[in-house]
């Protein structure tokens, strides 16, 4: 795939002689010479190394004294130990440091490096993938420093320890985009910071996913292959894993994966934990730290556009881009919609809310909704609800009323409760569950959860205006002249015999009673439930 050859400016290099998919296995390969983990004297140093140079076959010991030196030397002891400090790479292995490889070690450096190098600890070998593309006569680069910095520090650091200056094509741009490169650079690592300490200090909140993002687009301005990329989505798996979201967790496990395979291959150390990960996201200790973000490992939208689907996966708030579905709520959007394992269980719980002048204020909309199926009156009110998730969980009466303000006729099994900004709340006795205390923020629609929802959906299909179109309730058909229900002004149909269908066979009878309660319109338009139901 390649050859040794002279390289203007930098003595020798790697070429590749023919075209090199990125993804490749370039060279993998076992160290002549090693150096220990821990620091040792030169002269320590020279008698380990010349009883490895000394066991060297005679086509090794001639490869390695062509090897490229930068320091001064007298003799064949420090002849040898300026090649190591020139040539060797890092080796994470028991008591070892590095080491010195025949080929890898005449790859040169760019810090657009079209290969990426990698201690292999199950092969005990070095590796070299491509990263991208690299076509027959272009030389393969790897990159010597270890963290991604500007241009000025790398050009430092490459004099102080390899003696060149870089004029890759990084180090080679005009001084405006060199400094926007430079500032890309900067953020990715005060990114990287925020993750490690904030973030993950958050409980991985929706915070953390935010840095996430904002670092994975920046590595793709960058260019291809940073590993950092890899380590960016596996923080991103970590956050959604931690808040019980096995959908998201997967994916974002699997592009790592898929990184790491790229750059260091199927038999890496990354490749093989990870992947693991990726078959089976509930298996990391930290899932189900919160549930706030529940999902199955498969409830993955189907059919989104990319760009749709990139900001599902990143949870990104989106302008819709209909009129209507801003007003109207889909009840089934868990961010809206949580179950009770998502409910923030204080006002500091940053995904919810906001400090704003010393006080927290809900940074936007949700509202916990929960089937009546059991009820109590001691000293108080205690109705017991099943959630979207099946949970059993109390609502505790503190009101000034302690419950007598609901008529009994309102208590009903099967009816559901709304509770605009529910909190999850510990009682000194009993299961945790909501500590309800203004008469306001809760109302109950006389109405199970299901066709509560199943109510959602139809509105959703029905009353959504696409480009002008929608679908009449009656017979399906999309049409641009349907006329709407003159009662909810929800449904539309072709006619009246379709708005016949539509009241007496597909249920609209009972759902148009239903939203002519202004409340329950309220849960629908999300926008004016902001002050309550
Ligand atoms: C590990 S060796 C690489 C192989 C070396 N070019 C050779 O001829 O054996 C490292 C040395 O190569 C040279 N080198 C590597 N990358 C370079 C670059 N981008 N520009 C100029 N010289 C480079 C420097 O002299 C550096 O100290």
């Amino acid at each position: 795939m390649y050859a040794l050859r002279d390289v203007p400016g930098k003595g020798k290099g790697l070429v590749a002689i023919e075209d090199i998919p990125k993804g490749t296995r370039i060279l993998s390969e076992k160290p002549v010479i090693t150096t220990p983990e821990r620091q040792r004297d030169d002269e320590w140093l020279k008698t380990h190394i010349s009883q490895q140079v000394g066991s060297l076959s005679e086509h090794q010991r001639q490869s390695f004294f062509s090897m490229y030196n930068l320091h001064p030397y007298q003799n064949v002891a420090e002849q040898s130990l300026g090649i190591i400090r020139t040539n060797a790479l890092p080796i994470e292995a028991n008591g070892v440091g590095g080491g010195v490889f025949l080929e890898a070690c005449r790859i040169n450096h760019a810090c657009d490096n079209n290969a990426a190098k990698n201690w292999n600890q199950y092969i005990k070998r070095h590796t070299v993938h491509a990263l991208r593309d690299i076509p027959k006569g272009e030389e393969i680069t790897i990159y010597y420093l270890g963290l991604d910095s500007s241009r000025s520090i790398r050009q430092r650091k490459l004099l102080e320890k390899f003696g060149f200056l870089c004029s890759c094509r990084l180090c080679s741009l005009p001084t405006e985009q060199s400094q926007e490169s430079d500032k890309r650079l900067e953020r990715i690592n005060q990114l990287d910071d925020l993750i490690g300490h904030d973030g993950m200090r958050l409980n991985f909140s929706l915070r953390t996913l935010r840095y996430v993002d904002e670092r994975v687009r920046l590595y793709n301005e960058h260019g291809p292959g940073d590993s950092g990329l890899s380590r960016a989505y596996l923080d991103a798996a970590q956050t959604a894993i931690a808040n019980g979201d096995l959908a998201r967790g997967r994916i974002f496990a699997e592009r790592a994966v898929e990184g790491w395979q790229t750059a260091f291959g199927s038999d890496s150390e990354e490749v093989i934990e990870y992947g693991s990960l990726a078959r089976n996201p509930a298996g990391l200790q930290l899932y189900g730290l919160s549930m706030k973000w529940k999902t199955s490992s498969n409830e993955v939208p189907q059919g989104l556009d990319p760009n749709d689907f990139e900001d599902w996966l990143w949870r990104r708030e989106k302008p819709k881009k209909l009129e209507q579905l801003e007003k109207l709520a889909d009840l089934r959007n868990r961010e809206t919609f949580p179950g009770f394992d998502a409910l923030p269980n204080s006002d500091s719980d940053l995904d919810f809310y906001e400090k704003v002048d010393g006080t927290y204020r809900p940074l936007r909309y949700w509202c916990f909704l929960g089937e009546i199926t059991d009820s109590i009156r001691l000293h108080h009110l205690q109705l017991e609800l099943m959630d979207t998730d099946g949970k059993k969980i109390p609502v505790h009466f503190y009101t000034d009323g302690r419950g007598s303000e609901l008529a009994p006729a309102q208590i009903q099994k099967e009816y559901t409760v709304a509770v605009p900004y529910g909190k999850r709340n510990v009682f000194r006795y009993g299961n945790p569950g909501i500590r309800h205390e203004d008469p306001q923020m809760l109302k109950i629609f006389p109405v199970s959860l299901k066709k509560l929802l199943d109510l959602s959906d139809q509105i959703r299909r029905f009353s959504t205006d696409i480009d002008g179109i929608r679908m009449c309730h009656g017979c399906s058909k999309k049409s641009p002249s349907l006329k709407r229900c003159g009662k909810c002004s929800l449904f539309w149909y072709c006619d009246s015999g379709c708005q016949k269908t539509g009241w007496n066979e597909r249920g609209h009878k009972a759902s148009c009673r239903l939203l002519k309660d202004p409340e329950l319109l309220g849960l629908f338009r999300r926008g004016g439930a902001c002050d309550g139901l």
